[in-house]
């Protein structure tokens, strides 16, 4: 499904952060993505979900390259096959937390009324008890991050790429939200998490560990 290709990254002026570096995802699979703060996971996620372009090397989707699409096509692929959780939620602070959970929807074409009745349904699942008119700031950081997992589980993604999903959540949520990658997973989707939670590394098909200069 997803793989990297001999893939390196470097920051700005900086040493590669992920040099050489080839593997591959399969689908129907979880992948936890382990090591030591700073040695890299975030980047790998943000390379295989195509928001950094790799210095050399190549992310392939189905045995396509993907890097190197034009923005556009880029973009579509984004919002079509590839869910993304990010580590610190990245909600739009001026929308309502419910129009959080349903914009990649809308941007698939998806029905209003039936992404608002799937966002309720998920919401519900993973216990955030919030009025949906709440905006991102007047909600807690666990909150935030379970509203980001619902905003890319609508999407119903075959590529679900999650950067410490349960950083902020209690020991019972942190089960609900690794049972549901590993529903997604027995859906057919390839989930990959960048993660510190043993928890979420014991459920995991299969452990990456990243070492400091990988
Ligand atoms: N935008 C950036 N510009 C320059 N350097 C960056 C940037 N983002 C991250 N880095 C550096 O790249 C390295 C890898 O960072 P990254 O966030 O991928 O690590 P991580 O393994 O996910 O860390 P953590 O477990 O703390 O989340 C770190 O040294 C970090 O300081």
């Amino acid at each position: 499904m997803l793989s990297a290709e001999d893939l390196t990254f470097a920051y700005a002026d900086g040493d590669p952060i992920v040099a050489e570096w080839t593997t591959t995802f399969e689908a129907g699979t979880t992948t936890a993505i382990t090591g030591p703060s700073g040695c890299g996971k975030s980047t790998l996620l943000y390379l295989l979900g195509l928001m950094l372009q790799p210095s050399a090397g190549h992310v392939m989707l189905r045995g396509t390259p993907v890097d190197a699409l034009r923005d556009a096509e880029r973009a579509r692929l984004r919002a079509h096959t590839f869910g993304f959780v990010f580590q610190d939620a990245a909600l739009d602070a001026t929308r309502t937390v419910l129009d959080n959970v349903i914009e990649t929807a809308l941007y698939r074409r998806q029905s209003r009324h039936e992404a608002i009745q799937t966002a309720y349904e998920l919401l519900e699942r993973f216990g955030v008890e919030i009025r949906e008119a709440h905006r991102p700031g007047q909600i807690s950081g666990g909150q935030a991050q379970r509203i980001a997992l619902c905003r890319a589980m609508l999407a119903d993604p075959p590529v679900f790429l999650a950067d410490e999903p349960t950083g902020n959540l209690d020991p019972a949520t942190s089960e609900t939200v690794i049972q549901a990658l590993r529903d997604r997973a027995a859906d057919g989707a390839c989930v990959v998490v960048a993660t510190h939670d043993p928890a979420v590394v014991e459920a995991c098909d299969r452990r990456i560990r990243l070492g400091a200069a990988s």
